[in-house]
């Protein structure tokens, strides 16, 4: 029996725990290759063709359906899977993409459904590009809760979703965007794109703290919260620490306050990379933390259902339930009570989420009055790079299907209030 193609063994061992265990794909990865041990490379490739057969999976299982007479066990359609997705979605040569499925199959257990395996990858393969004509992708790879809850941005944001997303980096000041090369575009809000698939040790000026990697949309709510030099400023709910080293280059006393040590050392280890030691790290539940005295402005990006970071973590458009949005908005509301609560009369408060869901933007910003705060809608001005992102409320509103042409960006919802 030939042995099973390291990288694909491991792609169907991240699948099977993200869709059995429900686990995220960094942690059934950590689980599947304790320590790291697999050689970067095929780590990196392994979770490319895992998330490839997440963010499809509608489109796979269309592609498929012609070829089975019915339906087969599932771990036998992960692999059926990863077998098109190779071929369709990730350039792979047929006979490497049905052969290392094919040996997978067997190194499995599935000997019974080997034949099958090789049988519809083959007919996969010969149809080639033509098997996804008339397949609506867009509709079929977003379940159909999410998609009603999106509106009539559905489908530009299940077509953003589709797409592998790049990689944006906040450039410390000082660092020369050209050092990152051709390919580095900067972008209008400020962020400078890199392709999908670059890897972040690679780039010159890691060690060095030249940059951090964050989403074009994600480096928002921090900018608009307009921190300046001597204010006294909080960022709830941290870590791993994008929006306090942007607070902390303005000049403001920054308190970062996150409650999970895991996260918190991810955080330390950041602000170190990037020599930002002023920042007062916090290990607190942000519900319960008092600041030393009224401050002038909190950001709080608050934990989320997270819907708009699927494109980089497409797990979760399988992992999430309408089910868990209201324990989520209870927190959020938690949350901005206590922010509220921080902040001198006067003060500013921007509230962000990296969701696409009414539920946990606009809804808890509609009801934020009962903690004391007023409205303070962001400005055509403010938003003058991306003012499509401006809401009639105006409140921010990113989705992956804004800047189509330039790569999209993650989805979030941010608005500003003032405490009375
Ligand atoms: C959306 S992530 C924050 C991302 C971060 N602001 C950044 O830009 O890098 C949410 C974080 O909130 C933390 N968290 C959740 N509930 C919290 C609470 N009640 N108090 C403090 N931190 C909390 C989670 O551990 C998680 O690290």
């Amino acid at each position: 029996m030939a042995p099973a193609d390291p990288t694909r063994s491991l792609a169907f061992a991240v699948l099977v725990a993200v869709t059995e265990k429900r686990r995220t794909i960094e942690d059934a990865l950590d689980a599947a290759d304790p320590g790291h041990a697999a050689p970067p490379r095929d780590r990196a490739a392994a979770h490319r063709l895992a998330a490839a057969v997440l963010r499809r999976a509608g489109t796979l299982d269309a592609v498929l359906e012609p070829f089975l007479n019915k339906a087969p066990p599932s771990r036998v359609r992960l692999l059926l899977r990863m077998g098109a997705a190779q071929l369709l979605l990730l350039d792979t040569p047929p006979h490497a993409a049905v052969g290392t499925v094919v040996d997978l199959a067997r190194a499995e257990g599935l000997h019974p459904f080997s034949g099958l395996v090789n049988a519809v990858l083959r007919r996969v393969a010969a149809a080639g590009g033509a098997a996804l004509d008339g397949v609506d992708g867009a509709r079929l790879d977003v379940p159909p809760w999410l998609w009603a809850s999106w509106g009539a941005d559905a489908r530009r944001i299940a077509e953003g979703l589709a797409r592998e997303a790049p990689l944006d980096l906040t450039l410390a000041p000082g660092a020369d965007p050209a050092a990152f090369g051709p390919d580095a575009v900067p972008l209008p809000t400020g962020s400078l794109r890199l392709p999908a698939g670059t890897r972040v040790g690679a780039l010159p000026g890691f060690a060095e703290g030249s940059f951090w990697v964050q989403d074009a949309a994600a480096a928002l709510p921090a900018s608009l919260l307009d921190a300046r030099p001597g204010e006294k400023v909080a960022d709830l709910c941290a870590a791993p620490g994008g929006k306090t080293a942007q607070l902390a280059r303005t000049g403001a006393a920054v308190w970062a306050v996150e409650r999970d040590a895991h996260r918190l050392r991810r955080l330390h280890e950041n602000l170190a990379r990037l020599r930002l030691p002023e920042v007062s790290v916090v290990q607190a539940d942000a519900t319960g933390w008092t600041p030393p005295e009224p401050l002038d402005a909190v950001l709080l990006d608050a934990p989320c259902s997270a819907t708009g970071t699927a494109r980089r973590h497409p797990e979760l458009l399988h992992l999430r339930r309408a089910a868990d949005l209201p324990a989520l908005a209870a927190e959020q509301d938690r949350l901005l009570e206590a922010a509220a609560r921080m902040l001198r009369p006067g003060g500013r408060l921007v509230y962000a989420v990296c969701s696409l869901q009414p539920e946990e933007g606009p809804e808890r910003a509609a009801g934020a009055a009962r903690f004391g705060l007023r409205p303070a809608p962001f400005t055509p001005e403010e938003l003058a790079a991306l003012p499509e992102a401006l809401t009639p409320d105006g409140h921010l509103r990113t989705h992956p299907g804004l800047w189509a042409d330039r790569g999209g960006m993650d989805g979030f919802f941010a608005a500003r209030f003032v405490r009375n």
